[in-house]
């Protein structure tokens, strides 16, 4: 195994490039600049060659001849580096990049070789300035890192140690990057030519403060960590890296909190699509698909109310049209929209399931779980179907936590009684807990008689449904009984 049972020579040998590089080190701590570093680097170059054994790797910031061309590698092994040099260097420097409010840690710039272990095996990076020592730089600005190490490493190198550079590299480079929410309904940028348009994203939601059971939320988490690591699993089976998520229930109940919650989770981007302002139909949405990027999820809230979800209906729809129509309809004809359709819609998934690329989910809501048509929600579109009920002890504890900071309270158990009966959304039981003022009084027997004020009322409401329900229910057949008679 690689840097395991190295004899005495190799780590003799391991130990001269450590001080070789050790040495550079100095320089270039002592010389951060000008002709000295110039010079020694030069002379850097021949003691490599000299030696015979020692290889080096470099990557440029840009590719060919243009400026615009960064390449990727580069920007994934810088990324790397400044990781490795936080837990390494001695003096670092700190900033906050554009739409972001994280702190990103980088090495001030003549921290420019930095060791890296990996197996055991210690590797050398060097940041350098130019694109070739003693030649004059293509482009001002470009930098290239050179990575040296020992030949006996090359196999190593080329196939675990750079892989393992460029995925570490993008992990960290997605931890750094701000969440965006993206939409197309927005009609600001249509001059940009651009199909979606985006906001920073910085919802508080978080998995952990999503009022829900216990059970299901943890089955949710170890469903998501199994799916974001799962690349190579989906890549055997020769599915698509996606998954698909429904989620329904009354309104009120977390749906779109939980979309939040669950970006967070992943650090993904959310893509919110809104099926009314695809004007142009299928290949539009098509399209807009298409320009969506790995690692997000993809939207659609309310997913029975966006769509004619039935030919059947559609044509009924059609009908009852004729006679009269919407402002929007009308609006829509003379523009000369076209519909998005539920073949368009399923087409899309499985187009997109099969396209390649990956780690997407997409989420549909619903408060009408029962009004959708089989072929949409079917195992492989929608692999989990999720449901937000109303809310349980369970729930409500989760929300006393998050809004009064109390675990327990001599009033948890006459809630704890009622609010199954009661039948309240998480959205109600969150207004009642929430203090009224914020000047720093201890308000939980405040907010918790509210709350059990609210229950009770929730309760009564609940029971007069039902006797109109019932009512209702005994006229209708009294009707028909009377219509028999006749
Ligand atoms: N399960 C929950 N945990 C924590 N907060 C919740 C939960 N459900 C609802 N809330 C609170 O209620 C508000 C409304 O919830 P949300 O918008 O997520 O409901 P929804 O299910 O998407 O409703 P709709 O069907 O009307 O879209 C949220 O802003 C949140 O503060
Ligand atoms: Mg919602």
């Amino acid at each position: 195994m690689w840097g395991m049972g190295e004899n005495n020579y190799w780590t003799a040998i391991g130990t001269s490039l450590g001080s070789l590089m050790f040495f550079y080190t100095l320089i270039e701590r002592f010389f951060p600049h000008g002709f000295v570093r110039q010079y020694v680097e030069k002379y850097w170059q021949r003691i490599l060659r000299f030696t015979n054994r020692y290889i080096q790797i470099t990557i440029d910031e840009y590719t060919g001849e243009l400026v615009d061309q960064k390449n990727q590698s580069y920007t994934f092994a810088d990324a790397y580096l400044s990781a490795v040099a936080i837990q390494r260097a001695l003096q670092l420097k700190a900033y906050t990049p554009k739409n972001s409010n994280k702190l990103v840690l980088n090495m001030v710039d003549y921290e420019m070789t930095i060791p890296d272990e990996y197996h055991g095996v210690t590797f050398w990076w060097m940041l350098s300035n130019t694109n070739e020592i003693g030649k004059p730089r293509k482009v001002d600005t470009s930098r290239s890192l050179t990575l040296t190490f020992h030949k006996k490493y090359r196999h190593f190198v080329t196939e675990k140690y750079l892989d393992h550079v460029m995925e570490k590299g993008k992990e960290v480079l997605a931890q750094n990057q701000q969440r965006k929410l993206y939409t197309n309904s927005s009609r600001d940028n249509w001059y940009k030519q651009e199909m979606w348009s985006h906001v920073v994203f910085n919802h508080p939601a978080t998995l952990d403060n999503l009022a829900m059971d216990k059970a299901k939320k943890e089955d949710i988490m170890e469903d998501l960590i199994a799916f974001r690591k799962a690349k190579a699993y989906y890549a055997k089976i020769g599915k698509a890296w996606k998954r698909g998520y429904l989620l329904y229930g009354p309104p009120g109940t977390g749906k779109s909190t939980m979309i939040a919650a669950i970006s967070e989770f992943m650090n993904y981007d959310i893509y919110d699509l809104e099926l009314k302002s695809v004007r142009g139909g299928n290949s539009e949405l098509r399209k807009l698909l298409l320009d969506t990027s790995d690692r997000s999820i993809i939207v659609i809230e309310d997913i029975d109310c966006s769509i004619a979800l039935t030919d059947k209906r559609k044509s009924k729809k059609k009908t009852s049209s004729k006679k009269k129509k919407s402002y929007e309809q009308r609006l829509a004809e003379i523009r000369g929209d076209k519909d998005v359709t539920l073949s368009g819609l399923l087409n899309f998934i499985d187009g997109l399931w099969s396209s390649t690329g990956g780690e997407k989910l997409i989420i549909f809501t619903t408060n009408h779980v029962e009004k959708l048509d089989p072929a949409l929600i079917r195992r492989g579109r929608m692999d989990k179907h999720i449901e937000l009920a109303y809310c349980s002890f369970d729930g409500f504890k989760i929300l006393a936590k998050n809004y009064l900071n109390i675990d327990d309270h001599p009033l948890f158990e006459t809630i704890r009684h009622m609010i199954d009966e009661a039948r309240i959304t998480p959205a109600d039981v969150a207004e009642n807990l929430m203090p009224k003022t914020i000047n720093g009084g201890d308000c939980s027997e405040v907010c918790l008689g509210k709350l059990i004020t609210a229950l009770e009322k929730s309760k009564e409401d609940a029971i007069r449904l039902e006797a109109e329900k019932l009512l209702e229910e005994e006229e209708e057949s009294e009707e028909e009984e009377e219509d028999e008679d006749f």
